[in-house]
């Protein structure tokens, strides 16, 4: 494969892989030595992953790695407002391909409750999060062409409190009217302080949007990722 054509800025590490079993192989394998590596000092760790359609051959990598999972919280980056069983539902997605084998002894924390609509289900969510240790440990974050990442939608008109660097909100309710499904998302400073950022990849349309985010790095709110564009962060991708 030939290299793909995209400079970083210092600090941000790229991993480019010719297909997507062999990324999501590697990230796994930095996911579970990482975890590993924060049991033998913490007496739990948390991995925040990511819904969509990338992640699935990265969750079946990482279900098969042995670690102490008993010790592991699980959650999302964001959920679509949808029952369980809907297949736009992401713990539908974490439980088919993730909580499975050794995976299956982690301890899934929901980021929805009851209630008719996301903002009835805040406080509960919120209050299912509240052991998690900040900073939290891993986080994989994907990305739409319109520069979203977790549920950070550019059109949602909650997008600036989401993106709010100083708020003490974990989860905030979205409604991008792009979007078929309203949305719960954890917020930026939550997601943007983990010890281990990764950002998996798929498909060379995500590259170009990748560019434009790098060429003018200061307006988060137009694409959201540009907040998590900085060092430190590991980006994976096949085409
Ligand atoms: O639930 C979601 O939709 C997400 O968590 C979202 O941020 C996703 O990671 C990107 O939209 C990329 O999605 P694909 O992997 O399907 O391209």
């Amino acid at each position: 494969m030939k290299t793909p054509d995209i400079q970083f800025p210092e600090g941000i590490q790229a991993r480019f892989e010719d297909a997507p079993e062999s990324v999501a192989l590697i990230l796994a394998n930095a996911v579970a030595d990482f975890l590993r590596e924060r049991l033998a000092s913490a007496e739990r760790a948390s991995l925040v992953v990511s819904g969509g359609s990338t992640p699935v051959p990265f969750f079946e990598a990482l279900s098969n790695k042995a670690l102490d999972w008993h010790r592991v919280d699980v959650l999302l980056a964001d959920e679509r407002w949808v029952d369980e069983e809907d297949p736009a539902s992401n713990t539908r997605l974490v439980r088919d391909h993730l909580l499975k084998g050794e995976t299956a002894a982690a301890r899934y924390l929901p980021l929805k409750a009851e209630g008719r609509a996301p903002i009835d289900a805040l406080a509960r969510v919120s209050a299912g999060l509240k052991d998690l240790a900040l900073p939290l440990d891993v986080v994989i974050l994907g990305m739409g062409n319109d520069g979203h990442t977790a549920s950070l939608f550019p059109d949602a008109p909650e997008i600036a409190r989401a993106m709010n660097a100083q708020s003490s909100e974990w989860v905030v309710e979205m409604s991008p009217p792009s979007q078929p499904h309203p949305r719960i998302s954890l917020t930026r400073p939550i997601l943007e302080a983990a010890r281990f950022t990764a950002l998996h990849l798929k498909g060379r349309d995500k590259l170009e949007t990748l560019k434009r985010a790098l060429s003018e790095p200061e307006d988060v709110l137009a694409m959201p990722i540009r907040a998590f564009l900085k060092p430190g962060l590991q980006v994976f991708w096949s085409p």
